[in-house]
C-alpha cells in the first residue's frame, strides 16, 4: 500500500478547484493510455465540491465524457431520486451537465429498485456488478479504478465505514450493507477497505477546521478500525487534498514544504 501524500491548498474552494484539475488530467491520461476511465465518486460537501469545481471548469471537455465509468464509495440507501442520495448530488453538480453514457454511470441500488428495501441484497447486486467489470488484469472482484475519492467524516469514517462498527471490519467482501450508520440516514451501502485498497489511487476530501482532529488522527498512525480513513490507502498512490484549516493540527513534520 502506498504512503500517504498531503497537498495542502489555502482554502476549501481553492482545494476543490485544484482536486477537479488533478482529476480532469488523471482521466484524460487514463484515457489517452487506456481508452477508458474508472473513478469512484464520493458524497459529501467535499465531493461535491469537487463535481460543482469540475462541471465549471475550462478544461472539463477534455474528459471524453462517453469512456468514463463512474461508480460510488456508497450511496444513502433511499429511493431514486431522494435528494439526500449522493448520486442525485453527484447529478445535479456535474453528471446532468456531461455527455456520460448512461450504461457507463453505475449508481448503487435504490430501495425502489428491484431488491426493495434488503440493504444486504442491494450490496450483493452491487458487489456483482463490480466482478462482471473487473477484467482479468483487474486484482480481484472489482475494476481497477484510475481514482477513488473520499470524503473524510470528523470522526474518521470514509464512505460508509465508521469506526468500531461491522463494515470497517469487513475483508473478504466488496460492498457490504450498513445498518445503523450514525451520519444519516442510518442505512447504506459501502464499498469496503479491501474494496477501496484496490484503486490505482485514492484520494481523501478533507476541508474545513472540523475535519482537523480526524486528519491528524488518520495520519498519526492510528490503526483502521478505530480510524477508517487510515486503512484508505491505494495500490500507487494514497493522496490526502486539504485545506489549511483541516491540516491545522497536523504535526508540523507531516506538513507539506510547499503549504501555505
Ligand atoms: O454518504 C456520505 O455521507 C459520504 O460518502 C460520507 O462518507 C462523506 O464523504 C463524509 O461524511 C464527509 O462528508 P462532508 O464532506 O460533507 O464533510
Amino acid at each position: 500500500m502506498s504512503t500517504p501524500q498531503l497537498v495542502v491548498h489555502h482554502d476549501k474552494e481553492l482545494m476543490a478547484q485544484a482536486a477537479a484539475a488533478r482529476l480532469i488530467t488523471k482521466i484524460v491520461d487514463a484515457q489517452a493510455s487506456r481508452g477508458e476511465a474508472s473513478v469512484v465518486l464520493t458524497g459529501g460537501r467535499n465531493g461535491n465540491g469537487l463535481l460543482a469545481a469540475l462541471a465549471a471548469a475550462p478544461a472539463r471537455d477534455a474528459i471524453d465524457w462517453s469512456r468514463l465509468d463512474l461508480w460510488w464509495g456508497d450511496e444513502r440507501f433511499l429511493p431514486t431520486g431522494d435528494p439526500e442520495r449522493n448520486d442525485t448530488q453527484a447529478r445535479e453538480a456535474l453528471l446532468d451537465q456531461v455527455p456520460v453514457d448512461p450504461k457507463r454511470v453505475h449508481a448503487m441500488p435504490a430501495t425502489d429498485g428491484p431488491w426493495g428495501t434488503d440493504v444486504d441484497a442491494a450490496a450483493e447486486s452491487y458487489a456483482a456488478e463490480l466482478a462482471r467489470a473487473a477484467g482479468p488484469e483487474n486484482h480481484g472482484a472489482v475494476p481497477t479504478f484510475d481514482v477513488l475519492m473520499l470524503g473524510v467524516g470528523p470522526d474518521t469514517h470514509v464512505a460508509s465505514l465508521f469506526p468500531e462498527l461491522p463494515a470497517v471490519r469487513e475483508t473478504e467482501r466488496t460492498v457490504v450493507g450498513v445498518h445503523g450508520s450514525p451520519k444519516p440516514p442510518p442505512t447504506r451501502v459501502s464499498l469496503t477497505l479491501p474494496a477501496i485498497r484496490s484503486a490505482r489511487e485514492v484520494w481523501l476530501l478533507a476541508a474545513g477546521e472540523d475535519k482537523a482532529e480526524a486528519v491528524a488522527i488518520a495520519l498519526s498512525g492510528a490503526g483502521e478500525i478505530q480510524a477508517p480513513a487510515a486503512g484508505a490507502r491505494g495500490r500507487s498512490r494514497t493522496l490526502w487534498l486539504l485545506d489549511a484549516a483541516a491540516a491545522a493540527q497536523l504535526p508540523r513534520a507531516l506538513y507539506p514544504p510547499a503549504s501555505p
